[in-house]
């Protein structure tokens, strides 16, 4: 059989790619020429000092943010200019360091919020075809809950979301995100404030999901979760790349064990 020439460079292609981009807050270079590429089905960690501008570089990524230089690329496609929900539409998700969800929206209504735009916001064809709206409503709570149940949560589906704990507030952000079906997650700090044992099962939902064929980069302190799940690890410190690698050698890389003592700024 011959190979696909279009699924050959689709492979090829990064799911996710920055190209020296740049972004100042005042006189504060956050980002300052960082280049960066995810490859495809690939669990990149991203880590660095604190301030070392990974969380910019995250919401650069997600659109929320946008850039005083470089290029951003999802798939291939120039995307420096569009807006976030043009990345989620082309298929990027995206969790916080602490989420927030609607305090007051029970778990089940937080992950419905995560569905891309349906027929039922548009007050028109509700009128003319309710049906296909009720259809279309049924199918996303059907999702939601069987998104609720990979996260664990269906017992709590309706209660409101405040009376979650950080870890489970965190497993709730996955679920909404999983809701527009992303190729590419940006995960945020996935450990932070959460107990061992939540620690672990968050660390094979997301094993499970990269095993699916999701491209996942994420930012995380935590050395051994880093470890756990990424081969390839990219540092940055002062808003810049640092060194690339397996965790194990960057971690003893002079020059990172220097940053993180404070030696580059
Ligand atoms: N909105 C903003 N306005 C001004 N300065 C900002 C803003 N956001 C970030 N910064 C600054 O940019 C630098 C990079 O911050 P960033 O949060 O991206 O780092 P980080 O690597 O994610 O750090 P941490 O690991 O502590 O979360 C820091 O000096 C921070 O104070």
């Amino acid at each position: 059989m011959q190979p696909d020439p279009d699924l050959a460079h689709t492979l090829a292609t990064p799911p996710l790619e920055t190209r020296g981009v740049v972004k100042a807050f005042g006189g504060l270079r956050a980002v300052d020429g960082m280049s960066l590429a995810l490859q495809r089905g690939e669990l990149l960690g991203l880590i660095g000092p604190n301030g070392a501008g990974k969380t910019t570089l995250f919401n650069l990524l997600a659109g929320s943010l946008k850039p005083d230089a470089g290029s951003i690329l999802v798939d291939g496609k120039d995307v420096t200019r569009a807006g976030p929900e043009t990345r989620i539409g082309a298929g990027v998700g995206r969790t916080f360091q602490i989420p927030r969800p609607f305090a007051e929206m029970t778990v089940l209504e937080n992950v419905l919020t995560g569905a891309q735009r349906q027929s039922g916001e548009r007050a028109w064809l509700n009128l003319v075809k309710p049906g296909r709206v009720a259809a279309e409503e049924r199918a996303a709570v059907e999702k939601a809950r069987g998104l609720l149940d990979f996260v664990t949560l269906s017992k709590l589906e309706h209660e409101p979301a405040r009376v979650l704990s950080g870890g489970q507030r965190k497993l709730l952000e996955l679920a909404r995100i999983l809701m527009a079906d992303p190729d590419t997650i940006l995960l945020d700090e996935p450990a932070a404030g959460v107990n061992p044992t939540l620690l672990q099962f968050i660390v094979d939902r997301v094993l499970e999901l990269n095993a699916q064929g999701v491209s996942i980069l994420l930012i995380e302190h935590n050395m051994d979760m880093v470890a756990q799940l990424c081969s390839r690890v990219v540092v940055m410190a002062g808003g810049r790349f640092l060194a690339e690698g397996a965790p194990d050698d960057v971690v003893r890389d002079p020059a990172v064990v220097d940053a993180y003592l404070g030696g580059v700024a």
